[in-house]
């Protein structure tokens, strides 16, 4: 079967500085996969390319069999691929539904688009704050309307650049529980740093390692591998490893 998003030999060169280092990785729908890596590990770069903000040196990506690589932010978006980056997308003096609105607005009318809106909002559990001005919102709430936004059009792919920087401990295990959810009817892709919020999604994990994939398996054995532990932790792995089921 075709994969949803596929990434053949994809490379990306800075000058000398080869970021991203062949790396050919599959997604299949429904799929819900971590990317984790040390600094520098080239994760960044590699989202940077599936997103359209990077023109990749080398290789392909393809979206159900098809060759995208290239394709600028917009077109990306319009394929069905919905995407977090860490700036902050909405606007201040909107309130939450607005915000949410103007993303689904492109594909449906107002009333639609706000109804589309206030179902995402209640399923990110903050229907609460609709009409609540986003620059007034806190850290963790203002990143969760970010989700609602970009959940909202019903994207086939979502890719989360880190998406609980600068949350709380609670907010950080609300949003894994979330992004669970998410990838029942969605495929989710997310960089990570947090090990905690990386434990508790419990999906499929790629490890990057100097712009090549090092390990790619599930959270249990990717966590307890040693060489994982050696290149993104620097020390030998914990004597257990938690995983929910
Ligand atoms: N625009 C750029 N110009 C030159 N070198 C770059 C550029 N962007 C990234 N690099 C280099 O590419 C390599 C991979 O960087 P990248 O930011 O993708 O890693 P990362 O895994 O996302 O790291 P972090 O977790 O710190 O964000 C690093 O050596 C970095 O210095």
């Amino acid at each position: 079967m075709t994969a949803l998003l596929a990434t053949e030999g994809l490379t990306m060169r800075f000058g000398g500085v080869v970021a991203v280092d062949n790396v050919s990785l599959i997604v299949e729908e429904r799929e819900l996969r971590c990317l984790i890596g040390p600094n520098g590990a080239g994760k960044s770069t590699f989202f940077r390319c599936l997103t359209g903000q990077y023109r990749p040196s080398a290789g392909r990506i393809l979206w159900r069999g098809k060759d995208t690589t290239g394709l600028e932010p917009h077109a990306i978006a319009r394929l069905g691929i919905g995407i977090k980056t860490q700036v902050p997308s909405l606007f201040d003096g909107l309130s939450a539904i607005e915000g949410v609105t103007l993303a689904v607005r492109r594909k449906h009318g107002e009333r639609e688009a706000r109804r589309r809106g206030m179902v995402a909002l209640e399923r990110l559990g903050i229907g609460a704050l609709a009409g609540a001005q986003v620059g007034l919102l806190a850290h963790g709430q203002r990143q969760l309307v970010e989700l609602a936004t970009v959940v909202a059009p019903e994207p086939d792919l979502i890719i989360l650049d880190e998406p609980t920087a600068g949350m709380s401990a609670e907010e950080t295990a609300g949003t894994a529980a979330l992004i669970r959810e998410m990838s029942r009817d969605h495929a989710v892709v997310v960089v990570e740093h947090d090990m905690q919020f990386i434990r508790a999604i419990a999906g499929g994990i790629t490890v990057f390692h100097q712009g090549r994939v090092l390990v790619e398996d599930c959270a249990a054995k990717v966590l307890s591998d040693p060489r994982v532990h050696d290149v993104y932790l620097g020390r030998p792995p914990a004597p257990q490893v938690v995983v929910p089921a």
